[in-house]
């Protein structure tokens, strides 16, 4: 039975949904496979990226899923090496080549590559193409309120979407409130912490034993509460279906809070600030 993940109106009006599927390393037949399962499944928003090197793999199964091409969000990204107005524009018409689609629902700057300094200029080719209709929603990835406030200020336009690292050891606090004020939507990526240590925490195993489900169901639950889209990424197709049943039940606010204290900051070197990500 197909997984009913709720869904939420963006910044700019268009679709999303609480729950994505992310699809880092999921290539060739195998990938096609796991992506379509996914989407069988419920899932509504996928999540590529030209460094993925899967966006045919993307393409391919959204075709092959059986789901209407309108009922999926397909969200890829534009890498560092194409930053630039002109060069977001190629990266787009590419990116669009690859999927074999003729337009992406959400549209991210991968990495800011603040040494670079051409994320507005990325950001203001896509625009245009927002414009043109081959995006829909206009997004960024990994980028500070710093470099948000900028973009605002300089654009004149508001991202419709922030993906960036967030799992309950890094549980951007600060980050989500400045989204909120500005009504964009928070995406976390590695939501599991990539199955680190995470999903044996006492306190996350507490918490499932009391509402009888997974670990997993509650890390991806946490994110639903703290109004984040999570995409965690499985391969299985009994994981996918786990990660997005978490819509039959609520955590207290005491146990949000008690898993958002597990804090301990970046798992990874994936401060936007110094990482460059071409
Ligand atoms: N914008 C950015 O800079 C970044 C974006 N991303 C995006 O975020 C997505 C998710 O992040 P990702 O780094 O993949 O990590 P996740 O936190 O989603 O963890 C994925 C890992 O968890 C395992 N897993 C998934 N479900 C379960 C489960 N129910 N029980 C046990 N293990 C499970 C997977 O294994 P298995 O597949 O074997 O089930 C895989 O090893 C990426 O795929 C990508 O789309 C990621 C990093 C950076
Ligand atoms: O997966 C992504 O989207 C990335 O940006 C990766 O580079 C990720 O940051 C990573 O693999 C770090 O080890």
């Amino acid at each position: 039975m197909t997984i009913d993940i709720p869904q939420i109106t963006l910044n700019d009006g268009h679709r999303f949904a609480e729950v994505g599927f992310g699809t880092y390393r999921l290539t060739g037949d195998d990938g096609i496979a796991a992506i379509a399962s996914a989407i069988e499944t419920g899932y509504r928003v996928v999540d590529t990226a030209v460094n993925y090197g899967n966006e045919a793999e993307v393409g391919e199964a959204v075709r092959s899923s059986g789901v209407g091409r309108d009922e999926v969000i397909v969200t890829s990204k534009i890498p560092g090496r194409h930053h630039g107005y002109d060069e977001a524009i190629a990266s787009t018409r590419d990116s669009l080549a690859t999927l074999g689609l003729d337009r992406l629902d959400l549209h991210l700057i991968h990495w800011p590559n603040p040494s670079v300094d051409r994320y507005v200029d990325t950001f203001r080719g896509m625009l245009r193409l927002q414009d043109d209709g081959l995006i829909r929603s206009v997004g960024v990835s990994n980028f500070t309120e710093a470099m948000l406030d900028r973009l605002i200020e300089e654009t004149g336009a508001i991202p419709a979407v922030n993906q960036v690292e967030m799992h309950p050891y890094f549980p951007q606090t600060a980050l989500r409130a400045f989204h909120e004020t500005h009504g964009i939507r928070t995406e976390s990526w590695s939501p599991l912490a990539r199955r680190t240590e995470l999903l044996s925490e006492t306190t996350i195993t507490e918490v499932a034993a009391a509402h009888g489900v997974t670990p997993t169901q509650i890390v991806v639950r946490w994110h639903v509460q703290n109004g984040s889209t999570p995409i965690p990424k499985s391969a299985h197709a009994d994981r996918q279906r786990e990660n997005a049943d978490v819509f039959g039940f609520t955590l207290t606010d005491d146990e949000v809070a008690r898993i958002s204290a597990l804090e301990r900051g970046r798992l990874w070197d994936g401060d936007p600030n110094t990482h460059e990500e071409m």
